[in-house]
């Protein structure tokens, strides 16, 4: 469950104000929105990573944020994969044994002493996702996690997030791909300047948008 109220960022020149969201428990949503909308500033201050100016977030449960930069320890592939468990008490070896079936459906078993550094973007955002979700998190804050990735790793990708929704967990995703907020979303919500425009349940969203700036935006007629 995630709930927030009366939220306001502000940075210099840009402001994000956000009415009152709540996002039960196993709800998957995902987030669109032109460049500098505040996505990723929403996503942060829901994460409970950035704190807001006004308002307040309250986040129950078990929560992981996967950043845009994909960020990799400086160990090998396998030791990045099990640092989550490992840093809960689960011994290594255990550890290893529950992260393989992951790295194997992620592609990346045959790269186990590689160090992750030596990854490429597409291979990192893998090891990256499957570090979040060997801890079995409840909540899975995603910021762009397809992005950069060919065809087959987006589909490989898609598939575990919608297996985790399919397990329960809560996901928030933001990413530019309006194919894929629509195939993976429950609800979505389009962001312009700071604000929330539109929230509504993803296929109504992008099949009949209320807003006029959505339904440009879904359309792709937004100049900005
Ligand atoms: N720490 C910060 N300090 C100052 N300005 C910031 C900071 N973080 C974000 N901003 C500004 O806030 C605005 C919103 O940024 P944000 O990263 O949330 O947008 P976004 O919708 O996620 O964009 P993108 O799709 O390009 O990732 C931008 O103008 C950005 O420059």
């Amino acid at each position: 469950m995630i709930r927030s109220k009366g939220l306001v960022r502000r940075y210099p020149g840009f402001e994000l104000t956000v009415e009152a969201l709540e996002v039960p428990p196993g709800r998957f949503v995902t987030v669109i929105g032109p460049s500098g909308a505040g996505k990723s500033t929403l996503l942060r201050l829901l994460a409970g990573l950035e704190r807001p100016d006004r308002g307040r977030v309250e986040l129950q449960g078990r929560a992981v944020f996967l950043d845009q930069d994909r960020t990799v320890l400086d160990r090998s592939v396998l030791a990045n994969a099990t640092f989550g468990l490992e840093l809960r008490g689960v011994r290594r070896r255990e550890a290893a044994r529950r992260v393989r079936p992951w790295l194997e459906r992620v592609g990346l078993a045959d790269k186990l002493a590689q160090p992750a550094v030596s990854l490429s973007g597409g291979e990192r955002a893998r090891l990256a996702l499957v570090r979040a979700l060997a801890i079995e998190p409840d909540v899975l804050f995603l910021d762009e996690p397809t992005q950069a990735l060919d065809p087959g790793n987006v589909d490989r990708v898609e598939g575990l997030l919608r297996e985790a929704h399919g397990q329960g967990r809560t996901i928030v995703l933001v990413t530019h791909n309006l194919y894929q907020a629509r195939r993976l979303g429950q609800e979505t919500w389009f962001l312009l300047g700071g604000r929330i425009v539109e929230r509504a349940p993803s296929e109504r969203l992008f099949v009949r948008p209320r807003e006029a700036l959505t339904r440009a935006y879904v359309a792709g007629e937004m100049v900005y």
